[in-house]
């Protein structure tokens, strides 16, 4: 291979987005996007309703291709690579990957089936280390209790968890989260926020991407972090750079006061 023809991704560059705009109906959905995740980073992407947070998700999830620019995923860059041998390496939990459960699916199934890249269990074939694998992390996330139960029949609080435990089931690169945190209550809510700490920091976990609303979601251990409004990244960064009143304030459009304790974050209004 000649200089020319290597890829231009080191092995430890996950995610690489240079000058990535997504339009769509007219508007600039993101816009000047420029982005790079290493494999020992651990993301957090704040910004308010309809900032592009989802759609930024969906491109790293290779759910999508950008309008302008380029995105690199694993090295492989969107648009010359087969997507269907590229998500498997890639973890996701989501709102929409949720919707399109089908109800009666167990939970164990849910889990399984992600090293097919499907939801819905179909006609794949299963050997016995894929349920060993999805019976060890339901274990980790506390719902191996609920394996035979229809996913419809889950509290929130559970679904997410065995979203969690798909998402994890390929032993992915890259771990993406959409608002993991979404609807669940407290203890709950605390419950994940713990579980996502102790994933940020095991040397040997995926790099993550976590999508969210709320700044007290931050889990402990996250590296670094995305603001972003109208689609444009108002700053980017290491964690304690980014997450300054002031940037909090250009993101939401409103002067907030940012505090931080025990290594968790609260905001209010001023
Ligand atoms: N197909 C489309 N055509 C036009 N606009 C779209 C389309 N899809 C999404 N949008 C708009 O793009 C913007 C960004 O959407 P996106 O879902 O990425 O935002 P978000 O930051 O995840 O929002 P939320 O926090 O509300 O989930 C929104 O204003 C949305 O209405």
């Amino acid at each position: 291979m000649t200089a020319a023809q290597a890829p231009v991704t080191d092995a430890d560059t996950v995610i690489r987005m240079a000058g990535v705009g997504v339009r769509r109906s007219g508007a600039d959905l993101l816009a000047d996007l420029d982005w790079t995740v290493e494999l020992d980073e651990r993301w957090v992407v704040l910004g308010p309703n309809g900032a592009g947070k989802t759609t930024l998700l969906r491109l790293a999830a290779a759910e999508m291709h950008p309008t302008t620019g380029s995105v690199e995923l694993l090295g492989e860059r969107l648009g010359r690579v087969d997507v269907f041998e590229l998500r498997p390496r890639i973890g996701l939990a989501s709102p929409s990957l949720a919707g399109r459960v089908p109800g009666d699916e167990t939970a164990h199934d849910v889990v399984r089936s992600a090293g097919y890249g499907v939801v819905g269990t179909w006609r794949e074939r299963y050997d016995p280390e894929d349920d060993r694998r999805a019976s060890v992390l339901m274990d980790m996330m506390g719902v191996l209790r609920l394996a035979r139960r229809p996913y419809a029949t889950l509290s929130t609080g559970e679904r997410q968890r065995v979203l969690l435990a798909r998402a994890l089931m390929t032993d992915p690169e890259m771990l993406l989260l959409d608002e993991p945190a979404a609807g669940l209550d407290l203890g709950a809510r605390e419950d994940l926020i713990a579980l996502l700490s102790e994933l940020a920091a095991d040397a040997e976990g995926p790099a993550t991407v976590m999508v969210t609303h709320h700044v007290e979601e931050i889990p402990p251990g996250c590296s670094h972090a995305m603001l972003l409004r109208d689609g444009r990244v108002v700053a980017q960064g290491l964690l304690d750079d980014v997450m300054t009143s002031e940037n909090l304030s250009a993101t939401f459009d409103q002067p907030l006061e940012l505090t931080s304790r025990r290594r968790r974050f609260t905001a209010f209004r001023r």
